[in-house]
């Protein structure tokens, strides 16, 4: 999208010394620093941005956003070039602001949901809902932007550049209401906060990502700053209280000031007060502000009918009529990948394809299947590489105890050695009661098969780790590979449906 050049100054930024360049485009990366570019040099993991500041001079940056590490760093270079200088103690939180300004618009409505575990299922159900309340709605993460304008993304809440580019095109092409996910890794990064939220929700908090944030408080912290910092106060947050850490959660968006809708079992202004499993679904009693009602949901899980409530919530704290979106809640259908019905042997058994990749959520998504299964589970189980390993026996340790008979499988290697990530959950399957048949098979295409062939009348496979996913990471190749297609092709086989 082409934006005309402005000032720093109208992008509401001070150079030290006073200049003013006008400035034709923003960037994170010196790689795309073109004539007349702000470059912003942050701090990162690997190196820092500073680093990288003569290049983007080179490029023809106009100017230089930066902290004062990198400001020292590329302290000659500067002097030497015409460019301006911006200084910043979080330039992060700057850049997200500057790029809110640059890009300008944003969707009327927006709503973010943050939580370990459901911020996907969360926002394609509010978008869902919105949809059939005749808004024109789209959701915006993981699975990229979906709904009444679509457009890949690369990161489950992106860099603000991109970001704020995305959400200004989606306000061009008539989009009113989005709901989009707030990863810990984005929140951290400040990659939000120059998003007008209407309204934020906080669905749980388990294990992940500890090879990223410093610790399980440094975790939370970062999810918290979503309510503590990006939410202003006239904004609604929604808080699932089932969760150990919701009423912490609470606490810190009551101390905001900011009005909170809750959610549980058995608590909470959306109170659930009963499920019924089915096959295809289930029933769910639960009461809005005391009063109880029933509702069909067509989706497997018992846990979807609390991203359901989260959801609920977030519609209604951003001006939804609660009947209304009630009203809606039949209509819902499946998120792609998550607890996905993917294939059915001639026998009946199932097969559900699911992305949980954290130990909670192998562990919740294998007992929310339980109730809707009259026969054995199997489950397919791996863990992902260059991410936490820490949670792999964990993954392991759940689905063994959770399920019948297991798999374990390559999820994404990456850069690591498959077989050591597959030992890692083995051994926290071994050392778990509950199954004594688990079987390591490294190929996902042979386990899938594997698992498939294992199924009886009743019975039902899950196969766990990569969801929506059309492909494996293997070192820096991406091969093709669909869980879901792959499950059809398995069942094609043994059902005779393959030649
Ligand atoms: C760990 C992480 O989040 N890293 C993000 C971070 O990069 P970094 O701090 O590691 O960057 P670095 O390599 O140390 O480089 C420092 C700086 O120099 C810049 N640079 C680097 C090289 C160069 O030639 N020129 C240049 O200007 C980089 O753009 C960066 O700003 O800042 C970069 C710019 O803002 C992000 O692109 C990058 O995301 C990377 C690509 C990433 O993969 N992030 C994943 C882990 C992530 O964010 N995932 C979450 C959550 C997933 C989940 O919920 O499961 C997500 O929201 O997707
Ligand atoms: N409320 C929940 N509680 C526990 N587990 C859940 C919940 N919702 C979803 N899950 C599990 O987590 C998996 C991922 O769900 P979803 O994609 O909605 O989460 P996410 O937070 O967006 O994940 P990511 O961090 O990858 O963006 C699901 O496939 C399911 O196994
Ligand atoms: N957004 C998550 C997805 C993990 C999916 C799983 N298939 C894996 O590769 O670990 C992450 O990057 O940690
Ligand atoms: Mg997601």
């Amino acid at each position: 999208m082409d934006m005309a050049a402005r000032t720093l100054g109208q992008l509401g930024l001070t150079a030290r010394g006073g200049r003013d360049p006008q400035i034709t485009g923003l960037a994170v990366d010196s790689r795309q620093v073109r004539d007349g570019f702000l470059f912003a040099a942050m701090p990162g993991t690997r190196v820092h941005g500073g680093e990288f500041i003569q290049y983007a001079l080179r490029m023809g940056a106009a100017a230089v956003l930066t902290d004062a590490q990198g400001a020292r760093i590329a302290a000659d270079e500067l002097a030497a070039s015409g460019a301006a200088l911006v200084v910043a103690d979080d330039p992060r939180q700057t850049l997200a602001h500057t790029a809110a300004l640059w890009f300008g618009r944003q969707p009327d409505t927006v709503v973010a949901v943050t939580g370990t575990n459901g911020k996907t299922s969360v926002a394609s159900f509010l978008r869902q809902i919105w949809a059939a309340l005749g808004r024109e709605a789209v959701n915006l993460g993981t699975t990229g932007v979906e709904g009444a304008w679509s457009a890949p993304l690369a990161h489950t809440t992106p860099e603000p550049i991109t970001l704020h580019r995305v959400l200004a095109e989606a306000a061009r092409h008539g989009i009113t209401h989005a709901a989009m996910e707030a990863s810990s890794h984005g929140l951290e990064q400040r990659r939000l906060d120059g998003v007008r939220l209407a309204a934020a929700g906080f669905t749980n908090f388990t294990q992940d990502h500890l090879d990223y944030h410093e610790s399980f408080d440094a975790y939370f912290a970062a999810k918290a700053g979503l309510f503590r910092r990006v939410l202003s106060e006239d904004g609604t947050a929604v808080i699932n209280l089932d969760d150990d850490r919701g009423a912490e959660m609470h606490a810190i968006a009551a101390a905001r000031g900011q009005r909170v809708i809750t959610t549980g079992r058995g608590l909470g202004d959306l109170n659930l007060l009963a499920q019924r499993f089915d096959g295809t679904g289930q029933d769910l009693r639960f009461s809005w502000q005391g009063e109880p009602r029933m509702v069909r949901l067509d989706l497997i899980g018992g846990f979807q009918a609390a991203n359901v409530l989260v959801a609920c919530g977030l519609a209604i704290g951003a001006g939804e009529d609660p009947e209304s979106v009630f009203a809606a809640l039949p209509e819902l259908t499946t998120v792609r990948g998550r607890m996905q019905l993917a294939a059915r042997r001639d026998n009946g058994a199932s097969v559900f394809v699911d992305y949980a990749h954290t130990p909670d959520a192998v562990r919740t998504a294998l007992g929310a299947l339980r109730p809707h299964v009259l026969g054995r589970l199997v489950a397919i189980v791996g863990a992902g590489g260059d991410r936490d390993a820490g949670k792999r026996p964990l993954m392991g340790q759940a689905a063994a105890e959770a399920a019948d008979i297991v798999f374990v499988t390559d999820d994404n290697p990456r850069s690591e050695d498959p077989a050591a990530i597959r030992a890692a959950v083995m051994a926290g399957a071994r050392a778990a009661a509950g199954t004594d048949s688990i079987a390591e098979v490294g190929d996902r295409a042979e386990a899938i098969l594997r698992g498939v062939d294992a199924l009886q009348a009743g019975d039902a496979l899950l196969i766990c780790g990569k969801g929506h996913e059309t492909g494996q990471v293997v070192g820096d190749d991406v091969l093709p590979f669909d869980d879901a297609e792959q499950a059809s092709v398995a069942v094609a086989a043994l059902d005779g449906g393959i030649a």
